[in-house]
């Protein structure tokens, strides 16, 4: 595990026109500290892929910088896993040929599987080894690619949305895993989410974006004992004092994308932006 440092980043990218640009955030800085779970949230739109990509090495800051540990980031490593909402892997392989992909690239064959075993058994995958992507279902294919992840021994892993696409079952199962995983390996854990709920039950702070003009709005220390419970007083304070910024967040962007059109009353029992409401945004 190791710190991740993020210092006065800017993103701008050109508009449609190719001549102007506009910004996506300005001015952020965040300390993440070893073994942290670090949640990003706000509303669609306001840069959090593109935050985690600057840290992933995957995308350039205009200005500014991002660090692990001492280092400064200026492309992908080893020492950083990203694990995406979809989980990409060979169809052609089954699921540990895919876990050793990468590895047999940096250790001999043999050892590339006992690494790859060891990584699927920590999401619970052994009695799947031999199946191919196809043969899974959702959930399993992420605890794949978590595993992937995890082979490389990155010291940060950085998480865009990995349960966005499953149902909430799955999700509610793979928030388990995540837990076990993170108390297991102690990795550094940045983890994308639009998830009220999923950011309190996983994180130890949860960074609240805005939009337009982007930038962090407020960070939420979760100070709850873990597991965490959805239906205790404490938690759905939180929830609510999260909503209610994020829902003026959401009606802002929301207000700009629909413009004439905008209704707020309608708005807010389409798309749940009542602070009573919804806590999927
Ligand atoms: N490569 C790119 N070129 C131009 N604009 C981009 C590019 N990548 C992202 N953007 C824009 O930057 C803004 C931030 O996008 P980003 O995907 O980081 O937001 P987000 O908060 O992760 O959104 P969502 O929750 O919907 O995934 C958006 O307006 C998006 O359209």
């Amino acid at each position: 595990m190791e710190s991740v440092t993020i210092k006065n980043v800017e993103k701008t990218f050109p508009n449609r026109d190719n001549k102007t640009f506009f910004t996506v955030f300005k001015d952020i800085s965040l300390d993440i500290k070893e073994g942290e779970f670090v949640s990003l949230l706000g509303p669609s739109g306001c840069g959090k892929s593109t935050l985690l990509n600057i840290v992933a090495g995957l995308d350039k800051p205009t200005s500014g910088a991002a660090y692990v540990g001492e280092t400064k980031i200026s492309g992908p490593g080893s020492d950083r896993g990203v694990v995406f909402q979809e989980a990409a892997l060979m169809p052609w392989l089954n699921v540990i040929e895919n876990v050793m992909f990468a590895l047999k690239k940096t250790m001999d064959k043999a050892t590339a599987k006992k690494h790859a075993e060891k990584y699927l058994k920590l999401v619970h995958l052994s009695k799947f080894l031999h199946s191919y992507p196809h043969e899974l279902s959702g959930g399993m294919k992420q605890r794949v690619a978590i595993a992937r992840a995890l082979s490389m021994d990155p010291k940060v892993l950085l998480m865009d949305e990995p349960f966005g696409a499953l149902d909430e079952q799955t999700r509610m199962m793979l928030h388990k895993e995540v837990q076990f995983i993170w108390e297991q390996t102690k990795k550094t854990i940045l983890f994308v989410t639009h998830n009220i709920r999923e950011s309190i039950l996983l994180s130890d702070r949860i960074v609240l974006m805005g939009t337009r003009p982007g930038g962090i709005i407020k960070i939420f220390p979760v100070d709850l004992p873990r597991p965490r419970i959805p239906s205790s007083p404490e938690f759905i304070q939180l929830e609510e004092d999260i909503m209610s910024i994020l829902g003026g967040e959401i009606e802002k962007v929301m207000r700009e994308e629909m413009g004439d059109d905008f209704n707020s009353k309608k708005a807010s029992l389409l798309y749940g932006t009542d602070s009573n409401m919804g806590n999927h945004i």
